[in-house]
């Protein structure tokens, strides 16, 4: 939709496709508005305003508002009656359900969604049903209970925990209902195909910034209001055949596993916890030994040191995803299973990270695996294994900058569609005396940060949740659930020349 902004006020055209209108309605005008310009001539004039998605620098998204204004009332409705019946026939969510953690990040979820979020849902005219968690899991075992078809999709205000706990709700439900188990690493899983939004008031809120392009309450909340819709790969984690955890973003195993394990204890530090507890994981150093297997993604058609990352509306992860429904058809699970060679790797690891995104976050703008796709089907697997701190610090630092990661002799990454993993710990199995000897000095090594010898065993971490063990299977399921996102957009210098070139059509 062209929009003309009013003579008097400005005299840049702007550009709003009408899928990014909040609302509209009617304006009554003030005695002042009446007596502007050339209205004032006029007998009653009318007017409606138009309430839209403005994109600001660095995909920020602020609602910005336009008002029309004519002589004729019945025109005037016109245009009302059918921006909103356009409005109406877009799969803009109508009725919600929220819930709010207010003890993630800095402990201000409630207040950034009564002042920032409900506002804008009010003035979009969405309904919303809000639960302030009490405790832990309050909100997964809440989404066993409500009517969930009553909703057009789930919000969570919080961090990386909160969406994973929404979500692991929402697909638990959907197993129940559907009668599968998911204890058994190869069920056919059920897709969950109602919508969540994340609202980012966590500490990492990784997994916002990484489908939206930043962390900010009103962008979200504006990418709920418009009806976005994108996929989001699942990892399935299991030991043995005991379901443990979903993961979308990080599955971390030593450094970043470590640093979640010591950093639980310092919740009531905030988002400094992890400053605090990363500082102090490094400075241990411990390395771990153990051995990983994995299928690489054979049906992806990116691998993760392409420079082109994952955009909205991806080539990469549309065409990965017909390839791998293609060869679903041709030769079923049970086949693509053991066709695949599994390959394997054994060694003393730093650091073994899997993840289903960039896990790109405001201290790491490029994330762990920048190339990583949003809905190809698989997850980057980084392979960290030992070396010096020096170079340790080298490849972390390569983190915040926009060198390549991957280029140490010491790293090594793999696009996987599943992968398995067993500490040496739980490989020695041949007799218990050491592994008690090992797990008592792995005690005095942990208490001891000094010592920088190898521990037994580390603790994965998966999407900022500790897991119960360290020998773990994992398999990713393509495009599993959906988010109110709609990936990166094209960066910020092309909106620049976008409007730059609307407001030379007008001169
Ligand atoms: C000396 C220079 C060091 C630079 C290090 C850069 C590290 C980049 C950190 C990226 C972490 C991305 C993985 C995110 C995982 C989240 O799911 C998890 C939980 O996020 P939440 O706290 O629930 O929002 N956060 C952590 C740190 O484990
Ligand atoms: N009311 C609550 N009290 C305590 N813990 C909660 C509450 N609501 C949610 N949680 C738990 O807090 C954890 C962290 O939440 P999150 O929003 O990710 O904060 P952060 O980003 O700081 O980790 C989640 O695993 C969630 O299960
Ligand atoms: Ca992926």
């Amino acid at each position: 939709m062209r929009m003309r902004q009013n003579p008097q006020f400005d005299r840049k055209n702007c550009f709003v496709p009408t899928s990014e209108i909040i609302a509209v309605e009617e304006t009554e005008l003030n005695k002042k508005q009446r007596n502007i310009g050339k209205w004032q001539k006029m007998a009653k004039p009318h007017a409606f305003t138009v309430y839209y998605v403005k994109k600001a620098r660095n995909h920020r998204w602020r609602c910005s508002d336009v008002t029309f204004w004519c002589v004729d009332e019945h025109l005037c409705n016109q245009w009302i009656q059918a921006l909103k019946e356009l409005l109406e026939m877009q799969s803009k969510p109508k009725q919600l359900l929220v819930y709010i953690n207010p003890y993630g990040g800095k402990r201000q979820g409630k207040s950034i969604y009564e002042q920032k979020v409900a506002p804008l849902f009010s003035l979009a005219s969405i309904s919303t049903d809000v639960v302030i968690t009490e405790h832990a899991n309050h909100a997964k075992d809440n989404l066993f209970e409500v009517n969930i078809n009553k909703y057009d999709g789930v919000v969570c205000v919080g961090g990386d925990g909160m969406f994973s706990e929404v979500m692991h709700g929402l697909i638990g439900r959907m197993q129940k209902d559907s009668g599968i188990d998911q204890n058994n690493p190869k069920a056919p899983l059920v897709q969950c195909n109602i919508r969540i939004g994340i609202i980012p008031a966590g500490s990492t809120d990784c997994i916002c910034y990484s489908t939206v392009g930043i962390s900010d309450p009103v962008t979200s909340a504006l990418h709920i209001i418009v009806g976005d819709c994108q996929p989001l790969d699942v990892s399935s984690v299991h030991h043995n055949n005991t379901f443990l955890k979903y993961s979308v973003s990080l599955l971390g195993y030593g450094f970043y596993g470590d640093i979640l394990k010591d950093s639980e204890k310092k919740r009531w530090m905030g988002p400094m916890r992890y400053d605090y507890s990363g500082l102090k994981t490094f400075l241990s150093h411990h390395y771990y030994e153990g051995t990983i297997s994995f299928q690489p993604a054979k049906h992806t058609v990116g691998s993760p040191q392409d420079k082109d990352s994952c955009r909205t509306g991806c080539y990469i992860c549309k065409k990965s995803e017909q390839q791998l429904s293609q060869q679903y058809k041709e030769c079923g699970l049970k086949h693509e299973e053991d066709e695949e060679e599994w390959k394997v790797i054994k060694g003393k690891f730093l650091a073994i990270n899997a993840v289903n995104m960039s896990c790109a976050c405001p201290r790491s703008p490029k994330g762990l695996s920048p190339a990583a796709h949003l809905a190809d089907g698989s997850a980057d697997l980084i392979l960290v294994r030992k070396c010096s701190r020096f170079d340790f610090l080298r490849y972390l630092v390569r983190h915040t900058n926009q060198d390549d990661q991957f280029d140490f002799s010491f790293v090594d990454v793999y696009r996987v569609k599943s992968f398995q993993f067993t500490s040496k710990l739980s490989e020695d199995n041949e007799s218990n005396v050491t592994d008690i000897g090992k797990k008592r000095f792995g005690q005095f090594c942990r208490d001891h940060p000094a010592c920088c010898c190898n521990i037994a065993s580390s603790t994965w971490n998966c999407d900022g949740e500790t897991l119960d063990s360290s020998a773990i299977q994992v398999r990713v399921h393509c495009q599993f659930v959906k988010l109110f996102a709609r990936g990166i957009e094209e960066n910020s210098k092309d909106e620049a020349a976008y409007s730059q070139s609307s407001i030379e059509q007008l001169l």
